[in-house]
């Protein structure tokens, strides 16, 4: 049996699509994802997406890191499967029901409402998650934010004199985040722009990660360091935060095709 793919990514943060919507396809697990996740012996992504037909929007998204574990959100999924939808789409996801529209910048996403208190993150025990009282190292008194993912933000001077590769996993695997976290290491350089980088929970560091975005803008704007619309530069390129009055974050820039494919789930070890 041959499955067809799309190969997407959204500033580098890469996917690989599997269209059910249509037509079904054997079941997924988290060893089916990993391995067409992996870079060697797979296709090769960050991130495993799944659409399925939906009862609540127009298609339901599944989101499995490379790891294999199945996740709430993708920000930048989210903007490649709008692009493949080709016109406006509400998409269910295990975070909520999310909006996507094609834009001038290429697609704009309304990602749902920020949650703060702990057990939202979740953290594993009561604190203030405005400035947690919690350190690694040299980073220290983090903000968290769920924005349908776990986030922890630490505002630094120069995110790429952090050595992530190394402190990402110990916080990512810290047991104070019962459901692990994504690291987001981020500096502010206006009142309408910042840099981050961040280490992704299953996946590791990527080029771009929208929630990140979303997280850590909110963060920053949360403790009054920008306005409610930022530049957020990754190392993959920038994507535009704003933070409406309604409470809705909005997420807004490209999303690209790169080619199209299939396989056969025997050629990566997997008995379908
Ligand atoms: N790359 C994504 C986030 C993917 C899920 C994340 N690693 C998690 O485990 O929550 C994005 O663009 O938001």
């Amino acid at each position: 049996m041959r499955i067809e793919f799309t190969k997407m990514h959204g500033l580098g943060n890469d996917f690989v699509v599997l269209d059910a919507r249509l037509r079904p396809l054997p079941a997924m697990d988290a060893a089916f994802a990993a391995a067409v996740a992996d870079r060697h012996t797979g296709i090769g992504c960050d991130q495993l997406i799944l659409l399925e037909p939906s009862d609540a929007a127009d298609f339901r998204m599944r989101i499995f890191n490379a790891d294999g574990s199945e996740v709430e959100a993708c920000g930048n999924a989210t903007r490649a499967v709008g692009l493949l939808h080709g016109r406006a789409a509400r998409i269910e996801t295990l975070g909520g029901l999310l909006t996507s529209t094609p834009s001038e910048t290429g697609i704009s996403v309304e990602m749902g409402k920020p949650r703060f208190d702990w057990n939202a993150i979740p953290l594993g025990y009561a604190m203030d998650t405005h400035a947690m009282p919690v350190a690694w190292e040299e980073l220290v008194n983090p903000i968290a934010v769920n924005v349908g993912n776990p986030h922890v933000i630490f505002f630094v001077s120069d995110p790429y004199a952090i050595d992530m590769a190394r402190i990402g996993p110990m916080i990512e695997t810290d047991q104070i985040f019962p459901e692990r976290v994504n690291v987001n290491v981020a500096a502010i350089t206006a009142r309408d722009a910042m840099i981050l980088r961040v280490w992704e929970r299953g996946a590791g560091l990527t080029r771009a990660c929208g929630t990140g975005a979303c997280a850590s803008a909110i963060g920053a704007m949360k403790r009054g360091l920008v306005d409610r619309r930022v530049t957020v530069s990754l190392p993959g390129g920038p994507l535009v935060i704003e933070w409406r009055e309604d409470d809705e974050i909005v997420m807004s820039g490209p999303a690209t095709e790169a080619f199209r494919g299939s396989f056969d789930p025997a050629d990566f070890g997997i008995i379908a």
